[in-house]
């Protein structure tokens, strides 16, 4: 097995699936056991990064909550600023703000106006990719700032739930360490 192999297996079998959570129907795919475990948290952050070291980052954008956990630290290795997305009110400046879908509901995101500038080449991370509402929402704010989003990477897709080919449909290159079903 190569080493990268490893690092998925590691990953992957790190993930626990909880059944109707949050409500019947839905298979949750926990990460909060790939944190517990350093050696598959090192391996995601360290897949992640390897794979944007040469793209010419120059910010990482996070969606609140589970993408901070894992964007703070891909930023940090790769030497940009992180810019975290979050729930409506928790930001203190001026703000921009878009209404998504969720695989299990309805949100809202903003970001801090001047957090993004128009140099801006900007990657999203997510811990996961399922309708991909969260992730078209945070592409577009970014873009209304200016900035430029031609990458968002992922921890987990729920490869059946369509938002992989969503993001593809807005120009956003997509990329994933492990794949599951979404049901
Ligand atoms: O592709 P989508 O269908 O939009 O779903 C994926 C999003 O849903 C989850 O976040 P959630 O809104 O549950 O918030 P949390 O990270 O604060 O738990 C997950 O962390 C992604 O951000
Ligand atoms: N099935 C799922 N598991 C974990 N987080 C999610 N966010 C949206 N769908 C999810």
């Amino acid at each position: 097995m190569t080493a990268t192999a490893q690092q998925i297996d590691l990953i992957k079998n790190s993930i626990k699936s909880i059944p109707d959570y949050p409500k019947p129907g839905i298979l949750f795919r926990d990460i909060t056991s790939l944190l517990e475990e350093p050696a598959a948290y090192a391996a995601s952050i360290e897949m992640l990064t390897s794979r944007y070291r040469d793209a010419g980052i120059t910010k990482v954008v996070g969606t609140e909550a589970r993408g901070f956990l894992f964007g703070a630290p891909v930023a940090l290795a790769l030497g940009v600023g992180f810019v975290p997305v979050r729930k409506p009110g928790k930001l203190p400046r001026e703000t921009l703000k878009e209404t998504y879908d969720l695989e299990y509901g309805q949100d809202s995101l903003e970001i801090h106006r001047d957090s993004i500038k128009p140099q801006d080449n900007v990657l999203v991370i997510d811990d996961l990719l399922a309708t991909g509402g969260t992730v078209e929402a945070t592409v577009k704010l970014i873009r209304q700032l200016g900035g430029s989003v031609t990458h968002a990477a992922f921890v987990i897709n729920l490869f059946d739930l369509g938002g992989a080919q969503r993001l593809e449909n807005m120009g956003v290159d997509c990329y994933s360490l492990v794949d599951f079903p979404g049901h």
